[in-house]
């Protein structure tokens, strides 16, 4: 059983690689990083060490890359995979989007058989979104055929694994947790189950409950971090006051939560109080940078601040933490990170007032536009 997975990096290498091999696939990773590429076909093995106090390793064996620039080489690779995947970034799905297009077609045209594609990234509907990005490629005939055997069904994955800095470009550290939550209503008859995977009848309380909680607070940290010169989400994490704001921020998404999805509120608390300890894991170290990234995408409005942030309004609660969040990111101003660099040019030719309404779509106005507005003002003035 082959799996074709776009994306060898931190998640794909740490968590969806690992899973796959554990299941028994050959798995093939399809990247643009040319080393890393190399290097998997000259080892076709590579270690992950869990970040804890014994540091266990885990080799995995038996994968292989191929270079994702190659159209003809990644559209043959989909054309026999058993399985595909991706953990490339959401903003990236548009661009393996062709190449899948072309392998479906080799597909449908020599016969193969039925083919899940999942979109292992931190957003809403990736997999619906990859499938409307891949259908714009093809005709109405392949489209029709495409819709009996092949599916995309949702996901939701949750693992940290930070920047890594070791000399070995393959080796890889993660936390010990993980989950992997698949739509099981969007997979084909007779699927076959990925081990580890928790297949559930309705995605979206998994996918909101994790990003809404681990991703929001984890952006909390990393942009009131920020703010305070912190480097480490460790570091902003062992700050009383960061973390503070980190629950109370998560205690505003978990009201939310709760109202909508009836989650159960003490095993909410678990679920946040849990998550609160995995940010402060010592065995990692995990740079503001890297979970801030992409301020543009985290202020969108179908992301982790703004979606809660609508939610709690409707619902009559004042997202005062979010607001507050979004206005850090605001501040988050890191130039080897292009959409950090576009949101501050952004806010010195428009001012932070258009630009508010332009990445967020919140209009001048709207009550929670008030509240962005008056912690982006307050924290002119001090830290948080
Ligand atoms: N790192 C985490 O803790 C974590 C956890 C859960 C989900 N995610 C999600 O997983 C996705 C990947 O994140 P990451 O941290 O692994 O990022 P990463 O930058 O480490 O990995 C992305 C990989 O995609 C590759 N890539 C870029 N363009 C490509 C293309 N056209 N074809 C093939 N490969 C391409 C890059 O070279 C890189 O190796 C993101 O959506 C992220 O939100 C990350
Ligand atoms: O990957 P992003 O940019 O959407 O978010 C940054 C981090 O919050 C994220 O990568 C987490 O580490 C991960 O989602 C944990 O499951």
């Amino acid at each position: 059983m082959k799996a074709l997975h776009f994306g060898a990096g931190n998640i794909g290498r740490g968590f969806i690689g690992l899973l796959l091999s554990q299941s028994g696939y050959e798995v093939i990773f399809s990247d643009v990083n040319k080393t890393v590429v190399s290097e998997l076909q000259i080892r076709g093995e590579y270690t992950v060490t869990l970040a804890s106090q014994d540091r266990e390793q885990l080799q995995v064996n038996g994968v292989t890359a191929i270079d994702g620039t190659e159209a003809d080489t990644v559209a043959s690779a989909v054309a026999e995979a058993d399985l595909i995947t991706t953990a490339v970034g959401v903003n990236i799905l548009k661009h393996i989007a062709a190449g899948l297009a072309r392998g479906i077609e080799k597909r449908i045209a020599s016969g193969a058989g039925p083919l899940h594609i999942i979109a292992c990234e931190n957003a809403i509907g990736g997999s619906t979104l990859l499938k409307e990005q891949v259908y714009a490629h093809l005709d109405e005939a392949v489209k029709a055929q495409a819709a009996e055997v092949i599916a995309f069904p949702d996901a939701a994955v949750d693992r940290i694994v930070p920047m890594q800095h070791h000399e070995d470009p393959l080796a890889v550290t993660v936390e010990p947790f993980y989950e992997w939550v698949v739509d099981e209503s969007a997979m084909l008859q007779g699927y076959r189950p990925i081990q580890g995977v928790h297949y559930v009848p309705h995605l979206l309380p998994y996918i909101e409950r994790k990003l809404f909680t681990v991703n929001t607070g984890h952006c909390t940290a990393a942009y009131l971090g920020s703010l305070k010169g912190y480097e480490t989400i460790q570091q902003a994490m062992a700050d009383e006051a960061i973390a503070g704001e980190v629950k109370a921020t998560l205690k505003e998404t978990g009201a939310v939560l709760v109202a909508r999805y009836g989650f159960d509120p003490a095993e909410h608390d678990r679920y946040i109080d849990k998550i609160i300890g995995r940010f402060c894991n010592d065995q990692l170290i995990d740079e503001v940078t890297r979970v801030g990234r992409s301020p543009i995408r985290k202020l969108s409005p179908n992301d982790r601040l703004v979606k809660p942030a609508l939610q709690a309004h409707e619902l009559g609660i004042a997202p005062v933490q979010l607001a507050k969040v979004m206005a850090a990111a605001l501040y988050f101003d890191y130039a080897d990170d292009p959409e950090s660099a576009e949101l501050q040019q952004s806010i010195r030719d428009k001012g932070v007032e258009q630009t508010i309404t332009q990445y967020t779509g919140i209009h001048e106005g709207h009550p929670v536009y008030r509240l962005i507005m008056d912690s982006y003002g307050s924290m002119a003035a001090q830290c948080i």
